[in-house]
This record gives structure tokens, sequence and C-alpha cells, in this order.
């Protein structure tokens, strides 16, 4: 665990950065800086490291004065990702990622052989090894970076703002597999963003600073969504906050018609504007209009139990037959929410 403890920077020109900070990142949890620009995130996050040093109050990393670790020990259980990866432009993958290996001694094979497995782990193809960085796209680059920080298995994870400069496609990918890293390694993260979407998706808690280097709110996400703190933490979730907090609301619960899905060949109940054709293994084949039984329109689904409200409603919104299909986890239907019945379920997570 990590832990600010009433901690202040005060840079010489007498520039207040954090401001008597107190919060914890716990051991094995992603927790997430934000704010604005200017409002101290990545003081606080190399003040974990000492590459900056705090001007007041302590940092403790499991319950021992950063202050007293000498900075090169520190650093060793210290994995650190910087924005654009700031890997060596002369030094081929492979000897980017070995870097805290050679420096720790390690022999030389040994240090590769790792270094070959954490670029596989990142999903980077082995055959980039031996590139140089400025052959690799600017997302390869920011895997080498993570696979770097990674190299010697520490136990904390400094990242500063890794993702923001990639495209939003390659940066939601990048997150996706940091997640799913995560849920292998269970490192203590401390990640730095300005991006409250990225924040939410990625923190198991989000601490909301303001400028002037004070703690807004710290909350998981769910909470910070529901509940945010103050005018200051509202107005920075932004006007989309309620849709957002769908993404927390499980469709577990959601009211499911089995009538609407029909075998293929098969005609929908009567009455109804539209039935969903089945393929022979039970999967979605399209939204059949009544007076067009040879039409297929495209269709949306969501994964019952696993997926959230919000894509539900994206997957409603998707077909032109204003209804979401359910299915499980190997895309075979389940059944279908009706407008009616996601209409229901908004109004019970308005509720709660
Ligand atoms: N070496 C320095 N000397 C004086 N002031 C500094 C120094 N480094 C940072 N600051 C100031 O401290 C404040 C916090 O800076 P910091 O870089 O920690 O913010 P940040 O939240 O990470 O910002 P950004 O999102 O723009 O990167 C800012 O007002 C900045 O100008």
């Amino acid at each position: 665990m990590i832990t600010f403890d009433e901690v202040t920077k005060r840079y010489p020109d007498g520039t207040v950065a954090v401001d008597r900070l107190s919060l914890e990142a716990p051991t094995g949890e992603i927790t997430v800086l934000v704010g604005p620009s200017g409002c101290g995130k990545t003081t606080s996050l190399r003040m974990i490291n000492r590459m900056i040093d705090a001007s007041e109050g302590r940092i403790l990393l499991d319950g021992v004065p950063v202050e007293g670790i000498d900075p090169p020990t520190l650093r060793r259980g210290i994995g650190y990702v910087i924005q654009q990866a700031g890997l060596f432009p002369h030094r081929k993958i492979v000897d980017n990622v070995a870097t805290v290996p050679y420096l720790l001694g390690w022999d030389r094979r040994k240090a590769r052989d790792r270094a070959m497995e954490l670029l596989e782990r990142v999903g980077l193809d082995p055959s980039l090894a031996g590139r140089y960085p400025f052959q690799l796209s600017g997302g390869q680059q920011q895997r080498v970076g993570v696979a770097r920080a990674l190299a010697a298995d520490p136990p904390v994870l400094l990242m500063d703002e890794p993702f923001s400069a990639v495209d939003p496609i390659v940066r939601t990918s990048l997150q996706d597999e940091l997640l799913r890293l995560q849920a292998e390694l269970n490192k203590t993260i401390v990640f730095v963003t300005h991006d409250i979407d990225e924040a939410i998706k990625l923190g198991d808690r989000v601490a909301v600073l303001r400028v002037g280097g004070t703690l807004a709110q710290l909350a998981d996400p769910k909470t910070l969504l529901s509940r945010p703190a103050d005018d200051f933490v509202r107005e920075f979730l932004g006007h989309d906050r309620g849709i957002r907090r769908l993404q927390f609301v499980p469709t577990s619960g959601l009211e499911l018609r089995t009538d609407l899905a029909v075998a293929p060949g098969a005609s929908g109940p009567d009455g109804e504007p539209w039935h969903l054709a089945l393929t022979p293994e039970g999967r979605p084949a399209g939204w059949v209009p009544r007076d067009e039984p040879e039409r297929l329109e495209r269709y949306g689904t969501f994964v019952l139990g696993r997926d959230s409200l919000r894509s539900a409603l994206d997957a409603a919104l998707l077909s032109p037959s204003g209804c979401a299909v359910a299915v499980d986890g190997d895309g075979k239907v389940v059944g279908v929410a009706t407008r009616d019945a996601l209409d229901r379920a908004l109004a019970e997570a308005a509720d709660g």
C-alpha cells in the first residue's frame, strides 16, 4: 500500500503544487489521480519514487517512509511508465525491455528471455524485438514501455499519462490490455490522467485533484458518478455523468421477452412490428420487419449479466427495432430487451 500522509510540495519559486494531500493507494489495485492541468498529478506521482522530494508530510510504502530508502533501491521495486514511452532510441526493443534486469546484473541471456516473455505478455509480436523504437508505431512503443516497467517484476507501477499520445482506438486497446494484465499481475498501480473517462474505466479508486494540489474526492468510480462531493467534481465529471453512470448498472435484472426470437423460417408473434430471426445455432441473424419477411436488419447485442445497462441501451440504439438482443457468453440468444423493459430499468437506475 502507498500512503500519502499530509504531503505538501512547494517548489523553490514558491509554487505549491501539492497541498496537504492524504490518500491511500491499496495494494493490488489501480488508483487513478485525475484533475485539470497543473493540479499536481505528476508531482504527486514522482514523489512516490523520489524523483521529487516532498517538502512536508510523508509518503509510506507498506508503512515505510520513502524518504528513508535510497532512490536506486526504492526504484528497483517501482516500475515507471511515461507518455510517449521514453524508450532509448539507439537500443533494440529487446534491450530496452531488459534495461532494468541488465542494471540489476542479471545474466544477459536470462534478461533477454524475460524481455521476450514480456513482449508477448503485452501483446507484441516477438519478431519486433530486433527493431529500434522509431520502427514501431506509437501504440507499440507504449506497449514496450509497459513491458520495460514490468521487467524486474516490481510490486508497484507508476504510470504518468501513458496512453495520451496515441489515437483513441489504440488507446482503448492499451487500456483493455492494462486491465487484462492487471487481472493476472495484481500490481499496486498509481495512474495519472487528465481524462475522466480513462480514470473511470481503469480505476478501482479515483482521486480527483483540484488546482492547488488538494484532494476534491477519493472514491470508486460508481460512487464518484452517483455522488460527486461538490460542484467542482460534478463539473469535472461533465454533463453526461448520468449516461456514464449506467455503465455500473447491471443487466441481470432486465426483463426479457423470449417470444420475439424465432427459429429460422418461422414467423414472428402476431401484432409485433419486428421479430428476431435466429440462426440454426441460436445466434441472432437479424431483425425482420413484419411486412417484409425476407428482409434482415441489423441488431445490437449485450451479454446478459456481464455487460452494463449502458451496453444494452447502445445495443438497442444500433437496431431499427429499438430492442436489444441479450446473448450468453457463447453469443447465443437468451431473449430480447424491449424499449419498455429498458425504460423501466432506466427509471429504476435513476431512482437508485
Ligand atoms: N520544477 C517546478 N518549479 C516550479 N513549479 C513547478 C515545477 N514543476 C511543476 N510546477 C508547477 O506545479 C504545479 C503542478 O504541476 P504538475 O506537473 O504536478 O501538474 P499536473 O497536474 O501533472 O499537470 P499536467 O496535467 O498539465 O501535466 C503546476 O502549477 C506547475 O506549473
